[in-house]
């Protein structure tokens, strides 16, 4: 077998249907595409490759998948902190979005929010935000994978008018994108609360004709309930369900508030729920039933959500959170054990964006969208099992090599496709007007 590349490491973990932990494996890669995952004695006997990568002591898995964020929010971090979400956002994040949101800010919180990401082992992101052919255009550029959301709000910004020309940007991008090697488009309406019934049935419609996912926020909070029951004398979902939205290719962010035959609902349609833990306990949104999601049989992917109310776009730190919190909230130890969190942030988010046929294992055909992990450090040591430290006890600075379609995107902790100098300088500028005018 002919490879550009072979990368030998302690530990591959392919994210497969059996949880494998292998030792001493190797993945060969050529023309972007993993070709084989095998035993390393067997790699030297039948693959001849250009480059050989080996890496002592690691763990080699697959890229990490952030399945909701708003990446340029990453410069409003720590703006606005110990809030709930709708002060928050009417309040503090809002204005200042009115005040200052347009292509560059987008352009420079992106580039800062998709440098981190990287240097995190995230190899693929899914976005809700303004000016979003920005946003494309960045993560692009940067050699990193991307789902951009069509973003669709009621009321006009100084990104778009009205549902339609929200819509008529959307669809533009979508055309722009439509061959993309890393870039997708999918619908990305706000929320049930900020869009009216019949730009929602126009998602729907379009959704369907173009095959592409609907994510949105959905059920975040109690007052979300409450709202819509008094406007709409029904739960958000319901809504939702009433008008055709609760299906395969939903992914519903957050779902914080959820009744028993809700859960039922979601397994029985397809949809796919992403948890964003550490936003809604920062927030103090709620707590989403993971375990009962997961025994249901609905597909739980994990998102960030922005750098505003998280405050960072750590998706290792945020499997930790939700095995931890999962376990909490069903009272029981058993549940959301380490490999079902590591599941959660690759193989489930890959699915809920559509995308499981390309990322989120390690598996021949697929793109070789691959994070080395160095568990050498004094705390991942001794190691029983990665998986487990993987989820319970590794930090973002052991990732030291990430590939995107494989194309090295992060050599030996440094990243290769952004100036860090850069990124943070342009932060900073940023950093310094908005704390002139919102006072910090
Ligand atoms: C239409 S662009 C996205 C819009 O969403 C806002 N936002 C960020 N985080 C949250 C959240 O957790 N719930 C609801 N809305 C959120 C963001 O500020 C943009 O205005
Ligand atoms: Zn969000």
């Amino acid at each position: 077998m002919q490879a550009e590349l072979l990368i030998h490491a302690q530990w591959v973990l392919p994210v497969d249907s059996e949880n494998r932990q292998l030792t001493d494996h190797a993945v060969a890669i050529a023309d972007g595409r993993i070709l084989a995952v095998l035993p390393y004695e067997e790699a030297q006997r039948s693959v001849q490759a250009e480059q050989v990568i080996e890496l002592p002591g690691h763990a080699l898995i697959p890229g990490l998948v952030n399945a909701h964020t708003h990446a340029a929010m990453t410069l409003m971090r720590g703006l606005a902190d110990d809030l709930p979400l709708m002060t928050w956002l009417h309040d503090h994040i809002w204005p200042t979005e009115k005040r200052w949101v347009d292509e560059h800010f987008v352009g420079d919180g992106t580039r800062l929010a998709v440098l981190e990401m990287l240097r995190g082992g995230v190899t693929c992101f899914n976005d809700m935000y303004f000016y979003p052919e920005i946003t494309a255009q960045v993560s692009a550029e940067a050699g990193m994978r991307a789902v951009i959301g069509m973003i669709v709000v009621d009321f006009p910004t100084g990104y778009a008018e009205s549902a339609d020309d929200y819509i008529a940007k959307g669809l533009a991008l979508h055309d722009q994108y439509r061959d993309h090697p890393l870039v997708r488009v999918a619908f990305a309406p706000h929320s049930p609360y900020a869009v009216s019934d019949a730009p929602l049935q126009r998602i729907r419609t379009l959704a369907n004709e173009m095959e592409v996912p609907i994510h949105l926020h959905l059920h975040e909070t109690h007052d979300e309930i409450v709202q819509s029951l008094r406007d709409h004398g029904e739960r958000p979902m319901s809504r939702l369900d009433r008008l055709g939205l609760i299906g395969p290719a939903l992914a519903a962010i957050h779902m914080t508030q959820l009744e028993d035959d809700e859960i039922e609902r979601l397994a029985e349609t397809g949809a796919h729920v992403v948890h964003c833990p550490e936003s809604n306990l920062k927030l103090a949104s709620g707590f989403c039933p993971v375990a009962k999601l997961l025994s249901a049989g609905v597909n739980v992917a994990l998102g960030t959500d922005g750098a505003a109310s998280n405050n960072d776009l750590n998706l290792l730190g945020e499997m930790r959170t939700a095995a931890l919190l999962g376990k909490g909230v069903a009272s029981s130890a058993a549940a959301v054990p380490a490999h079902a969190a590591l599941r959660m942030a690759t193989i489930n988010g890959a699915k809920a964006l559509g995308l499981e046929d390309e990322i989120g294992s390690l598996e021949p055909g697929k793109s070789a969208d691959l994070v080395a992990l160095d568990l050498r450090d004094s705390h991942t040591q001794p190691l029983y099992n990665p998986a487990s430290h993987l989820v319970y006890a590794a930090g973002r600075h052991q990732v030291r090599q990430v590939w995107i379609q494989g194309r090295q995107v992060i050599k030996d902790g440094v990243p290769l496709t952004l100036s860090t100098t850069e990124v943070i300088s342009a932060a900073q500028v940023w950093g310094n007007r908005l704390a002139e005018h919102h006072k910090v």
